[in-house]
């Protein structure tokens, strides 16, 4: 599917979608479960990335390509290290070769890991060589990226004293540390996080165990958006919970400021508009602990004539494309008005004044998903649309089924 063209929609936002489960809780039980064979994971996420990360911790050859999954990156980084006398490249599409490593890199090294860069210093490709790692006390920068503090994390109770990670400085993206933290305290690991000291125990075995991951709470974010813009339209989504481990679960709550109830049933969300909405109200938002949403907020705001500024929004600059600039870029071609600097975004209180607009993705699912539900003001097209299986393969099926 190249180019998708979405006519303007005219029917009322309704229907009920089924998204499989969160990319990241996956990813982190899919390691785990290298580990401990004896866990069962159910409504595994059936993204393009999980899929990958699946078949990399089975790989057998001598060099695994993880394509645009950075999560995985990051995770196999320490999975292969700790892999005794394993030996593999580990690398990734043209993008993942750009997205930094050396953090992480530096602090496995530190523990004993043997790991190289085959191309440029700081970025895969890295030849890693599996061995026991006899150290325990690692220190980590913690503001550039948390998928090394997790990817650390997910290893440390194989290791035999299990793992002392000190902080250095501030912490992004931290519901994602929690979330890990959570899913190894779900497995029995004995951990505790004080101040800037992450304490793991080690935990060779554990008890027979199934864990039903929760759906994605970023796919959800669509739906968010799509209900927002569309007038008395309502969505139900399964299966989501109350008391999420996905950071992007606050969703429920910044949607209410954009005229979005939530309501918990059973194991859905029903997305309802109330109509009530106040559309010269500045939208406001510290978006470090949810970076993921950011692309969808932004394009909800401009669809409803807000002005919006977004912070913490530094990590965006080094996801599957410099989100903030593709924003802005994307955008403006429809006739509104951004400013970026390397951690904010202010959307100017615009209208859309650019019809049948092709809007390019560049290699990021959340480009083409976040400027979809704009199709509820006009027609719109959006380029290399299969971009979106990178974390959500049947979403314009879904999309459609609402939509149409
Ligand atoms: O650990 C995870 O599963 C993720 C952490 C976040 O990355 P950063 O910590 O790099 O912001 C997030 O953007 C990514 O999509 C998934
Ligand atoms: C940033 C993302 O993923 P990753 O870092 O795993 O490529 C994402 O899914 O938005």
């Amino acid at each position: 599917m190249e180019l998708l063209k979405i006519d303007k929609i005219t029917k009322t936002v309704s229907g009920t979608i089924e998204i499989t489960g969160s990319k990241s809780e996956t990813n982190r039980l899919l390691v785990l479960q290298q580990f401990y064979p004896n866990l069962k994971i159910e409504n595994t996420s059936n993204s393009d990335d999980a899929i990958l990360m699946q078949k990399a911790l089975v790989n057998t050859t001598s060099e695994v390509n993880i394509g645009h999954a950075g999560t995985a990156m990051r995770f196999l980084t320490s999975y292969f290290s700790v892999k005794e006398n394993s030996e593999v490249i580990l690398t990734g599409s043209h993008r993942m070769k750009n997205r930094p490593v050396k953090i992480l890199v530096d602090a496995l090294t530190s523990l004993g890991a043997d790991i190289q860069y085959v191309e440029k210093e700081g970025y895969p490709p890295l030849k890693i060589k599996g061995k026991k790692l006899t150290k325990g006390v690692v220190e980590i920068e913690g503001n550039v990226s948390s998928q090394y503090i997790s990817s650390l994390l997910l290893v440390a109770p194989t290791l035999q004293n299990g793992l002392k990670l000190k902080f250095k400085g501030e912490i992004t993206s931290v519901p994602y540390i929690k979330m890990t933290l959570a899913l190894l305290a779900e497995l029995g690991v004995e951990l505790s996080w004080d101040d800037d000291t992450i304490l793991i125990q080690p935990k060779p075995t554990i008890e027979d165990k199934t864990v039903v991951v929760e759906s994605d709470w970023s796919s959800a974010s669509y739906y968010y958006s799509l209900v927002a813009l569309s007038p008395n339209s309502e969505v139900k989504l399964s299966s989501y919970k109350q008391h999420s481990l996905q950071g992007d679960s606050v969703l429920a709550n910044i949607y209410k400021n954009l005229g979005v109830e939530t309501t918990f049933e059973n194991n859905s969300i029903i997305l309802k508009n109330t109509g009530h909405l106040n559309p010269s109200k500045l939208m406001d938002l510290n978006l470090i602990g949810a970076p993921d949403i950011a692309q969808t907020i932004v394009v909800t705001c401009f669809g409803l004539g807000m002005e919006c500024y977004l912070t913490g929004l530094h990590t965006l600059k080094i996801k599957e494309t410099d989100r903030l600039v593709a924003l802005k870029t994307e955008i403006e071609k429809l006739g509104g008005k951004v400013e970026i600097t390397n951690e904010t975004l202010q959307l100017a209180s615009s209208k859309i004044i650019n019809e049948n607009i092709s809007i390019a993705t560049y290699d990021d699912h959340r480009m083409a998903m976040a400027f979809a539900p704009l199709a509820t003001r006009v027609s719109i097209a959006i380029e290399e649309a299969n971009v979106v299986s990178k974390s959500y393969p049947t979403f314009w099926e879904d999309f459609k089924k609402v939509t149409s």
